[in-house]
C-alpha cells in the first residue's frame, strides 16, 4: 500500500515557543503515512505571523528539501492559510506542505477499509475544509468590488456544498450505526459478553486482542466478522486499527467477543475526534472496557493518557473499566510497582501483562471473567412439541446447561446471561402456547 523511496520522502518541521522541539511523534506519524523521513528542521521562537518559523528558517527548510530530494514537508504545527502560502512560495515547485491534521487524515484515509471508516474520513476532511471555505467566502465578499466577477458567490456555493455533503454522510453513518447496534443486541442475546479494548494508539490493543482470541479457531472468527480483517495484523505503526475489529475469545467457558477500537491520539482537534466518535460506540455498549496503556512510557505520560481516556469514556460509558498495564516485558518489576502506586487513583487495581509474550495474560482472563455481569440460574419446564428439541439445542448453544430431564415434559436447568434467560423464557412460552 505504501510506496517508499524518493516519491514518499519527507522533511519534518516543528516550531515550539520555548525549550527543545521533540519530533518523535511527528516522525512516527509521517512513517505511519508511508513516508521516509529524510530530514528535519526545528525552530524555537514565537510564532511568526507570516512564515510561522521565520524567514531564515524557511530558507533552511527549502535547502533541506532540495538536499534530501523530499517531495513533502510535514509540519507538526497548524499553519494558517497565509503562512502556508508564504512557505509554499519558497519551496521548490511541486513540494507539498502538510500539517499535522492533514497528515493524520491521510493515514486514516489509507487505513479506512470499511464503508463506515471511509465515511468517517470523508466527514473529517469536510469538517477540516468547512471553516477554510467559510473564511475564503468572507474574504472574497470583503474584497468584492462592483463590476468584478462574484468570487464570493463561488465560495459560498462551495460552503453550501460542503454542508450538504456533511449532512448526507451523517445520515448514512446513522443508518450504519443502527445496523451495528442491532448486531450487538443479537450477539448479546445469543450469549456473548462484549468486551471492548480502548486506549491510545500503539498501546498494544490489537496484539492483546489476538492474544485473548488465540485459542479460538480463526475460521470461527472470520464468520463472526465478515466485514473485517480477522487476522488483525499489527505492525509497528500507528493506527493499525481504524474502525473496529471483533474476535471471539473464551474466558472460562464464557463466550466473549472482544472488540478493538481506533486508538486515541494526543492533541487531536475537536472536529477530528467528533468524526470518529461513533467508533467508540462499541466501547460505550460493552459489558466491560479494558483500557490499555503502555507501561514502558513515563509515568506522567501514562497519567495524561489515562485522564483523557477516562474523560472521553465518562461521557457515555457505564461499564466497569479495567486498566491493563501492557508491555511488562520492557520494564522490571520494581518499575511496574512504582507506576502502579503512582497511578493508583486513576487506575485502581490494574492488571499488568505482556500482550507480546503472553506473560500474565491468564490473570487478565480471570479478571475479565470476574468483572463480567453475573449469570442467572434458570429452570424451565418445556412441553413436548415438535419444536421442543430446537429450543433445547438453542439453550445448549447459548447457556451453560447443568441438567436436562426428558420425560413427558423436558426440564432443563442452566445458567446464562440475563438476556439469554429472558429469550429462553419467551421461547418456552411459545412452546406452551403451541401445545394448547
Ligand atoms: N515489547 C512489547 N511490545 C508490544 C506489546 N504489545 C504490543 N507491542 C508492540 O507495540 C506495537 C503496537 O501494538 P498494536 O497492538 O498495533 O497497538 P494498538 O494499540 O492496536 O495500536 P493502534 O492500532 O494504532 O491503535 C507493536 O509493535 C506491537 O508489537 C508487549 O506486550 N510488549
Amino acid at each position: 500500500m505504501t510506496e517508499t523511496g524518493s516519491e514518499r520522502r519527507a522533511v519534518v518541521a516543528k516550531r515550539v515557543d520555548s525549550g527543545r522541539p521533540d519530533t518523535t511523534e511527528i516522525r512516527d506519524l509521517a512513517r505511519a503515512a508511508g513516508y521516509e523521513v529524510a530530514g528535519e528542521v526545528t525552530q524555537t521562537r514565537k510564532e511568526d505571523p507570516a512564515t510561522h518559523i521565520g524567514e531564515g528558517k524557511v530558507t533552511t527548510l527549502a535547502r533541506t528539501v532540495v538536499e534530501t530530494g523530499a517531495t513533502v514537508v510535514v509540519f507538526d504545527n497548524q499553519l494558517g492559510p497565509y503562512q502556508t502560502y508564504n512557505i509554499g512560495n519558497e519551496l521548490p515547485e511541486g513540494v507539498k506542505l502538510v500539517d499535522r491534521f492533514r497528515l493524520i487524515l491521510e493515514i486514516f484515509g489509507q487505513r479506512a477499509q470499511t464503508r463506515k471508516a471511509q465515511l468517517q474520513v470523508e466527514l473529517a476532511e469536510l469538517r477540516y475544509e468547512l471553516p477554510r471555505a467559510e473564511a475564503k467566502a468572507s474574504l472574497a465578499r470583503r474584497d468584492e468590488r462592483p463590476g468584478f466577477m462574484g468570487l464570493g458567490e463561488y465560495d459560498e456555493s462551495r460552503e453550501r456544498d460542503i454542508k450538504s455533503q456533511i449532512s448526507r454522510i451523517r445520515d448514512e453513518l446513522e443508518r450504519i450505526e443502527e445496523t451495528e447496534e442491532h448486531r450487538r443486541e443479537q450477539r448479546r442475546e445469543s450469549g456473548f459478553d462484549l468486551v471492548a479494548l480502548a486506549g491510545y494508539t500503539n498501546a498494544g490493543k490489537s496484539t492483546l486482542l489476538r492474544r485473548l482470541a488465540e485459542d479460538v479457531d480463526v475460521d470461527e472468527n472470520e464468520d463472526l466478522h465478515p466485514d473485517l480483517d480477522a487476522t488483525a495484523e499489527s505492525e509497528d505503526r500507528l493506527f493499525t486499527t481504524l474502525g473496529t475489529t471483533t474476535r471471539r475469545a473464551e474466558m472460562d467457558q464464557r463466550d466473549v467477543l472482544v472488540t478493538d477500537t481506533v486508538g486515541f491520539v494526543s492533541d487531536l482537534p475537536h472536529w477530528l475526534v467528533e468524526s470518529f466518535k461513533s467508533t467508540l460506540d462499541s466501547v460505550y455498549r460493552a459489558d466491560l472496557v479494558l483500557l490499555v496503556v503502555d507501561v514502558s512510557e513515563p509515568t506522567e505520560e501514562i497519567r495524561e493518557k489515562l485522564v483523557t481516556c477516562h474523560d472521553t469514556l465518562a461521557e457515555r460509558n457505564e461499564a466497569p473499566i479495567v486498566t491493563v498495564l501492557n508491555k511488562i516485558d520492557r520494564v522490571d518489576d520494581e518499575e511496574i510497582q512504582r507506576k502502579r502506586d503512582a497511578l493508583s487513583a486513576l487506575a485502581p487495581n490494574p492488571v499488568a501483562v505482556s500482550a507480546r509474550t503472553g506473560e500474565r495474560v491468564d490473570d487478565l482472563r480471570e479478571r475479565i471473567h470476574a468483572e463480567l455481569p453475573d449469570y442467572e440460574r434458570e429452570r424451565l419446564v418445556l412441553p413436548m412439541t415438535d419444536d421442543t428439541m430446537s429450543v433445547v439445542s438453542w439453550i445448549h448453544d447459548n447457556a451453560q446447561v447443568d441438567s436436562v430431564d426428558y420425560g413427558d415434559q423436558v426440564v432443563i436447568e442452566f445458567e446464562a446471561r440475563p438476556a439469554v434467560v429472558e429469550r429462553s423464557r419467551a421461547k418456552a412460552g411459545e412452546l406452551v402456547e403451541a401445545s394448547v
